[in-house]
């Protein structure tokens, strides 16, 4: 039987202090109370499977060993959740998702499998295709992911190299690389563990060029798993993180598949090698769009994770004193760590509340599409953009605070903070690069300011343009729907710069494309600021719809942290809201003082915060977040499990360094 362990006292203090019920919260973050019960339970049976417990841990293995522990334990998982799923609901993507940590410490090799091979199946193919190869891939008898990057090319997609040529006389694709840098490169689990993938290749046929398509590719041996032949399949080796998702690269040879292989949602190929075009094709591009939404949510667990962390670090922690003969105290009541750490907190309401509109939204176009309505799918894609951007960049930042936060201790691998790390700064990349992203935002909003001004209406979320042309800045007041208003006067205002920029330099006689080019820098804080906007109104507006539906105990907490989220970002930007919105220096010192006490509000409810996060010590991984605070106990119970302390004295004493020493001596 595991031993329990007292729970830390300063942990047990801060519990008491919590002013809010947290299991209402923890509740209201999942979606339901079904839903909290449904991921407990599902975590329960897994914290149970003997097999499932590293005796050596992770990060002792070697690259290798560690990819085959993790394979090890995915088959375990995907077992548990099928006798689970057999006995009750199917588990929502996002309890399965938060589970997986549970399981694999950094990153699954089957990753790409639910989060984009089974999602391209259905979102580019047609109802005879899905049911070719839904059943077997979501029962796992067929493993895939998805390969679009090549080494050459990874966000301008147009110029993808590798080439699909129709054969219609076998009415077979024969696929080939033609050059190194046509190679598939990055695609999670390539390297040794799909036997399909999606493969996003150029399309041929007699000899013209119809842009880019995604195939079904069987790429290894069913039996044997071996590359079948004209395939040529490996690991691209070690990263900064995702030690364990198995990148791979990936070659073709006059490698040759069935017509039936490309995914036909959207446009087609006939029999005798007609072309049919899709309605828009960029629609091609539709699972990218669909992981930018997760990718809100999964920024939203990441902070979640760091801050949960770090705010229980910070109440076990005592250093220095404030006052002198006083004893040292708790790190989190120093306000520069308060400044550090709950924001966190707030970022991750943040991102959870927008994520929860977004994907309604996602929902929304796709059912759209379903009825070839295509009207929201800029919005949505421009959205999509900008907030996976700034999401992901956000979350690193403040990964980054937390671990900064634990002082040295945070640098620890067992704090997890490392790894957590390794994981939201890859999404920064990942998905579509940061700034790329933004600048496809900036696209729509040149156009949505142009829209403005000739008078149109626009969408729901550029509508801000609009009031901003017909209205003077408003009368600045420090409360949040005014400074929101002011976020939008920003973001309008470096809107209307970057446009002016580039019309400035077209008539100078520049073509368009490269006087986009020379306001790109323009272009990005437009959409920054855009992004910021969107996140604090609907925040905002989330807080304020679900405050009527919680206890007004809850409802006080939640819109401490609205707040703070609000001042905090207002502080950091006030340089832009005194250009660009009515606020004075004097409402700039009054919002300094509302941020203090908003931090001294937050103060004895910051353990019960992160608790309702409710994220399991076998998920947390952390030797600084566990729920019972033993911080100490466990860094030195992890040190003992390094294999250098498993000898008195090291071989490498007998080989080298007593020699040395002997040498040195002389
Ligand atoms: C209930 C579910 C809950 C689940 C929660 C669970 C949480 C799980 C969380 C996460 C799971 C994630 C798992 C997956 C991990 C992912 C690992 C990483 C995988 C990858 O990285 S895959 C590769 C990704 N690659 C990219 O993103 C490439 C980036 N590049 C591009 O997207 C494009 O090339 C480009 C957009 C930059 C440019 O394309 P291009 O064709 O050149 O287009 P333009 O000329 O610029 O624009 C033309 C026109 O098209 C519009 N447009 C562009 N893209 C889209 C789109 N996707 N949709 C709609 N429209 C689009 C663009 O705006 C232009 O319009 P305009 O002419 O201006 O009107
Ligand atoms: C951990 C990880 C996992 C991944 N998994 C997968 C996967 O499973 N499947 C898959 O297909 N891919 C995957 N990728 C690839 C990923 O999608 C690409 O790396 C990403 O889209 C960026 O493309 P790139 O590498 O070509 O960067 P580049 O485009 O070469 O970016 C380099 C620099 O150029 C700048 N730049 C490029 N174009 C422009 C422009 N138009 N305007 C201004 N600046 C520009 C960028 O801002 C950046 O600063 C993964 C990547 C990582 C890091």
């Amino acid at each position: 039987m595991a031993t329990v362990h007292k729970i830390n006292e300063d942990l047990v203090k801060e519990r008491q202090k919590c002013t809010f019920n947290v299991q209402e919260l923890t509740y209201l973050l999942d979606g339901g109370e079904e839903v909290t019960k449904e991921r407990r339970e599902f975590e329960n049976i897994l914290r149970n499977v003997k097999e499932l417990q590293d005796e050596v841990p992770e990060v002792y293995l070697s690259h290798k060993e560690r990819y085959e522990n993790a394979v090890r334990k995915t088959c375990i998982l995907q077992n548990v959740r099928n006798d689970f799923e057999k006995k009750r609901e199917v588990l929502s993507p996002r309890n399965i998702f938060r589970a997986g940590y549970a399981v694999i410490k950094d990153v699954s090799p089957f990753f790409l499998h639910n989060g984009m091979f089974v999602p391209t199946i259905i979102g580019q193919g047609t109802p005879e295709q899905q049911a070719e190869w839904l059943p077997k891939a979501k029962a796992m008898a067929i493993i895939g992911t998805y390969a679009q990057t090549e080494l050459g090319h990874g966000t301008f997609i147009r110029g993808l190299e590798t080439t699909a040529t129709y054969d219609a006389k076998t009415e077979e694709f024969i696929l080939n690389s033609p050059k190194v840098t046509s190679y598939k490169w990055w695609p999670g689990g390539l390297g040794t563990t799909v036997n399909h993938c999606i493969t996003v290749a150029q399309l041929y046929i007699n000899g013209k060029k119809y842009g880019i398509h995604p195939f079904i590719v069987q790429i290894r041996d069913l039996e044997t798993h071996k590359p079948l032949p004209g395939i040529k399949v490996g690991e691209i080796g070690p990263k900064m993180g995702f030690a364990t998702a198995n990148n791979g690269f990936l070659g073709f040879q006059n490698f040759r598949i069935p017509r039936k292989n490309m995914l036909m949602k959207n446009a087609q190929v006939l029999k005798d090698g007609t072309f049919v075009k899709g309605m828009n094709e960029k629609l091609t591009y539709g699972t990218m769009v669909m992981v930018r939404v997760n990718i809100v949510s999964d920024s939203a667990f990441h902070t979640a994770m760091a801050a949960t962390i770090a705010v229980r670090y910070a109440a076990v922690r005592h250093q220095s004193q404030l006052k002198a003969k006083e004893p040292e105290v708790q790190i989190i009541d120093y306000l520069t760590q308060q400044h550090k750490l709950f924001i966190a907190i707030a970022t991750s309401h943040a991102f959870s509340n927008t994520y929860t509109w977004l994907y309604q939204a996602y929902l929304k176009v796709v059912e759209d599409l379903g009825k070839q309505k295509q009207d929201h799918l800029p919005e949505l894609h421009a959205l999509s953009c900008c907030l996976k951007a700034t999401s992901s960049r956000d979350a690193g930042v403040i990964v980054e605070q937390c671990r900064l936060a634990c002082g040295g201790h945070g640098y620890m691998a067992s704090s997890n903070l490392p790894i957590i790390y390794g994981y939201t700064t890859a999404a920064i990349t990942y998905e579509g690069e940061h700034t790329v992203l933004l600048l496809q935002t900036a696209r729509y909003l040149m156009k949505a300011w142009m829209s403005a001004l000739e008078g149109k209406v626009l969408a729901p979320s550029v509508a801000y343009l609009v009031d901003w042309l017909k209205s003077d800045k408003q009368r600045w007041q420090n409360t949040p729907e005014v400074i929101v208003k002011g976020f939008q006067h920003v973001a309008a205002g470096k809107i209307k710069d970057a446009f002016d920029a580039i019309q400035k330099h077209v008539k100078a006689g520049k073509d368009y494309e490269d006087a986009w080019n020379l306001a790109s820098v323009q272009l990005i804080k437009a959409s920054e600021a855009h992004s910021r906007a969107i996140l604090c109104d609907g925040y905002l507006r989330e807080t304020v719809r679900t405050s009527s539906s919680v206890s007004p105990s809850l409802a006080k907490v939640l819109n401490h942290l609205v707040q703070l989220y609000i001042v905090y970002w207002t502080l950091e930007t006030a340089g832009d809201l005194l250009v660009y919105s009515n606020i004075g220096k004097d409402d700039i010192a009054v919002l300094k003082e509302k941020y203090e006490e908003l931090l001294a509000l937050i103060r004895p409810n910051a353990v019960g915060l992160v608790d309702a996060f409710d994220i399991s010590d076998e998920i947390l991984q952390s030797t600084l977040g566990s729920y019972d605070g033993r911080v100490y106990e466990r860094l030195m119970e992890e040190a003992m499990k390094s294999p250098l302390n498993k000898e008195p004295v090291n071989q490498s004493f007998h080989k080298y360094l007593k020699p040395f020493i002997k040498k040195a001596k002389l």
